[in-house]
């Protein structure tokens, strides 16, 4: 309940003044309604349907005066008037907040997406890493979709409790005792329910779980569709498929038979405690008519009032779970958050010296510590091409996301040109154009995709990034040009042409460090030579940092770094390292595993 609270304070605080003009909405509606259940008095008077009832009491009294005031007689046009005019009132305040209600909801839906994506988006990037996609995504959507769910449940329940206060009071000045007398028996109720109230909420949970492994296993199956299919294994996903669908099934239909049978027992329980309560108003407390037809009017409304009261706690304690775990995201990425300061969004950095690794050490798992990188010490220099070579889980890849400041060090300094690299990490990541092994491209035009992270470039920029990985060619010859569209990432060209609009992409961008992590590793020859082609016409104009896997590929580089278990073992240029047959290099690249 305390992570219902707090959105309700982060509702209140959206829009103070419509969240107070939505919950005065509400007591007013509440007493519009009193009034129009007291109007039956003075219709019952004025109408003379019961004969001998005092006319000179209560509501009657009052709106005599006021007609006397009007210099208007009391009668059957005029009361029947002032209620029509009570309940046009009531109906037209009741659209009103209806409205007020939908657009504050609506906005801090808004609100608590774009606070949850934007907590998300500027998050370290080993947190991000540590979630898996589909949760994030299933906490985005789904989860937060059933905290507005939840949130709705609370306004109505809020209106529901004011409401009935209002027309309890008017109960209690009618006929304290008997009033008494059903509110003993609702509180009976209320009791007798509270274990589906639990049962609720454990539902939440389960429905919370199976959200997210539904949706993990759609976003796993879609992407790995081509293998799926390569190997004909579709029937067991749909069965997998189904099955989680199912559970959900069942257990969305267990918690609506909670919510029929809570329904159904509070009409049995009321229809007893009408009974109870007709005897006891005729026969106990002997009620003169007049009070005991609006006792009735009153009590007949109040049942199906406590009946939605139970079932709408039983709805948010439902939703919980759903609050707590967007909280929990929430918090989380907000504890590792970047703070990249905004106004240093296009500003970059100019290599002059180099980058220098000193003495870092970087491990993924807090629990149990295993270096990934161990007390690295190595000097990037400023303008020269330098590549990463080792056997898979060498550290390679760590190294370029330390580089790039997606990860931080855990110990030790990463520096460029002396200055620590998280001290400016925007403007560093700004002057960083990155390709890396599995190229992405948005699905939209050959255009958007260069534009996106350069929206400023002209379109003879655009051009002579393409030129410049060797791919302005292929664009030229394509019918819509630079309006081709690419399909859901890229899946419209092939790995080459993707990977060299990637490197132009990148390029497009005039980084002062341009990293390729194994860029070429998937392409067939005639690509990675295009690449290659591309790769060594940018050698000398900027730092360039590879990671390789073909040896064809560092053949031509300054300096190559041999990684082994997360420590430089070897470094040196091609010749220098081949010509010692017994090292680390000479062997990997003898063995092919580079
Ligand atoms: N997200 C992660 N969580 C936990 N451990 C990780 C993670 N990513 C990498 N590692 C571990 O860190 C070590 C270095 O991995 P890294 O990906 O940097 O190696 P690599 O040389 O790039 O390998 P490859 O050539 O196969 O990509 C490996 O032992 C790996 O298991």
């Amino acid at each position: 309940m305390d992570m219902l609270l707090l959105y309700i304070k982060d509702l209140y605080n959206l829009s103070r003044i419509r969240f107070v003009v939505n919950v005065l909405l509400m007591i007013a509606l509440g007493m519009l309604e009193g009034i129009g259940v007291l109007m039956i008095i003075p219709l019952l008077v004025v109408s003379g349907i019961i004969p001998g009832i005092e006319a000179t009491s209560g509501m009657t009294s009052v709106i005599r005066g006021i007609c006397q005031n009007m210099c208007v007689t009391l009668s059957l046009p005029v009361v029947l008037l002032l209620y029509l005019s009570v309940i046009w009132v009531q109906s037209w305040l009741k659209r009103y907040q209806s409205l007020v209600n939908f657009d504050l909801q609506q906005s801090f839906g808004v609100l608590l997406s774009a606070r949850l994506y934007r907590a998300v988006v500027y998050a370290d990037w080993q947190l991000i890493i540590s979630r898996t996609k589909s949760d994030i995504t299933n906490i985005i959507i789904s989860e937060l979709m059933r905290v507005y769910v939840g949130l709705n449940y609370f306004l109505q329940i809020t209106t529901t409790v004011l409401t009935t206060l209002i027309q309890v009071v008017i109960c209690v000045l009618i006929a304290p005792v008997l009033t008494c007398f059903v509110l003993a028996g609702a509180i009976v109720l209320f009791i007798f329910f509270q274990n589906f109230v639990k049962e609720s909420r454990k539902m939440g949970q389960n429905i919370s779980d199976l959200n997210r492994n539904l949706l993990f296993d759609l976003t796993e199956n879609l992407n790995g569709l081509k293998e799926i299919k390569s190997h004909g294994i579709e029937l067991v996903q749909i069965n997998n498929f189904i099955k989680i669908r199912d559970m959900m099934k069942q257990n969305l239909s267990e918690f609506s038979q909670i919510q029929t049978r809570t329904d159904m027992l509070y009409k049995v329980g009321s229809a007893v405690f009408i009974s109870l309560f007709l005897f006891s108003a005729i026969e106990i407390f002997k009620l003169n008519p007049q009070e005991f037809i609006v006792i009735s009017v009153i009590s007949a409304r109040l049942w199906p009032r406590l009946s939605s009261f139970q079932m709408g706690l039983q709805n948010i304690n439902n939703t919980l779970p759903a609050f707590r775990a967007a909280r929990e995201l929430e918090n989380q990425c907000l504890a590792a958050g970047e703070r990249l300061p905004e106004n240093e969004a296009s500003k970059k950095i100019d290599l002059y010296h180099g980058v220098q690794f000193r003495n870092v050490s970087f491990y993924y798992d807090s629990s149990s510590i295993n270096y990934s990188l161990n007390e690295l010490n190595l000097f990037l220099p400023a303008g020269r091409t330098i590549a990463f070579v080792g056997v898979s889980g060498a550290g390679k890849s760590t190294v370029v996301d330390l580089l790039i400041g997606l990860l931080k060090p855990k110990e030790g300094n990463i520096l460029i040109d002396g200055k620590p690299l998280l001290e400016n990490l925007l403007q560093w990541r700004n002057s960083i154009g990155y390709v890396p092994q599995d190229a992405f491209l948005f699905n939209t035009s050959i255009r958007d995709n260069m534009l996106c992270f350069c929206p400023d470039a002209s379109e003879n920029e655009i051009w002579n990034a393409l030129r410049l990985a060797s791919v302005d060619f292929f664009v030229n010859g394509l019918q819509d040009g630079l309006d081709t569209l690419v399909g859901d990432r890229g899946i419209r060209l092939s790995g080459g042409e993707r990977q060299r609009i990637v490197l132009a992409r990148a390029l497009l961008r005039k980084p002062t460090v341009l990293i390729l992590d194994e860029a070429t590793s998937s392409l067939d020859l005639e690509n990675e030579k295009r690449i290659q082609e591309a790769i060594d016409g940018l050698q000398g104009k900027m730092t360039i940092v590879v990671i390789a896997h073909r040896i064809s590929t560092i053949k031509n580089v300054d300096r190559i770094f041999v990684l082994e278990q997360g420590r430089v073992i070897e470094q040196g240029n091609y010749r220098l390292l081949m010509e010692n047959k017994e090292s680390r290099f000479y062997s990997l690249a003898c063995t092919n595993q580079i």
